[in-house]
């Protein structure tokens, strides 16, 4: 019995990219049936294809990259927490019970496939990031695509997560999880340099797995 739940997309053709963005490809560089040896095949997708954490560096020309993540943030208690469908932007006033230190948003994005691109889905207000700051949170995940609305520019979310030390992931899949208390697992995968990784997240229901 499966007891990790696995909180990623798959990455596939069919994933929806953000507008303009390279979406995933695949494709077959060797293959046992031409006579090689092996089936090898090369990957190509923008960072920010599928579920993946942001670094600094995506908004911030002066930010760290993803070398300067600490690893600690990724893997500890979490808490996902169910936002309204109807909420227009994620405020203080949905966060007020939580008490993790990794915070994991379900919105109304879990009802929209991951195949279909969506302009309607619920931002982060940078009075939660505040709150989220004051609360001692050094990750917030959701299952939307940005914490900004997609028709941002000045991407506030992202710079007041930044400014409080605070990784985003984005593009979860949480439509069956309840929402309450888990350990979260989400590396990054070690991409020197870059303004993004992709990253495996999963859920275990037993939030005491690892520390703090
Ligand atoms: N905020 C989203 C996506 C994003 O901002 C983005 C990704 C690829 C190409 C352009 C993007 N933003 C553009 O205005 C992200 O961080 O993944
Ligand atoms: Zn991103
Ligand atoms: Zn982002």
């Amino acid at each position: 019995m499966a007891t990790w739940i696995d909180i990623s997309q798959s990455l596939h053709a069919d994933v929806a990219a953000w507008p303009g963005d390279v979406p995933f490809s695949r494709s077959t560089t060797l293959s046992i049936r031409d006579g090689d040896s092996v089936n090898c095949s090369a990957l190509q997708m923008s960072a920010h294809l599928g579920t993946h954490a942001d670094a600094p560096y995506h908004v911030d020309d002066a930010g760290a990259t993803t070398s300067g993540w600490n690893l600690d943030t990724f893997l500890g208690p979490a808490e996902v927490v169910a936002i309204p469908p109807d909420a227009a932007i994620i405020r203080p006033e949905h966060l007020n019970e939580t008490t993790a230190p990794r915070l994991l948003f379900k919105t109304v994005s879990s009802q929209h496939p991951a195949t279909r691109w969506s302009d309607a889905f619920t931002a982060v207000s940078v009075e939660a990031v505040s709150w989220m700051q004051r609360h001692d949170v050094c990750l917030m995940g959701t299952d939307a695509p940005s914490v900004d609305p997609s028709d941002s520019t000045e991407l506030a979310a992202h710079h007041a997560l930044n400014s409080a030390n605070i990784v985003n992931l984005e593009n979860l899949r949480l439509g069956a999880v309840e929402p309450g208390r888990y350990t979260l697992v989400a590396l990054p995968l070690r991409v020197p340099g870059a303004d993004a990784a992709p990253v495996r997240a999963v859920l275990h229901p037993n939030p005491t797995m690892l520390p703090l």
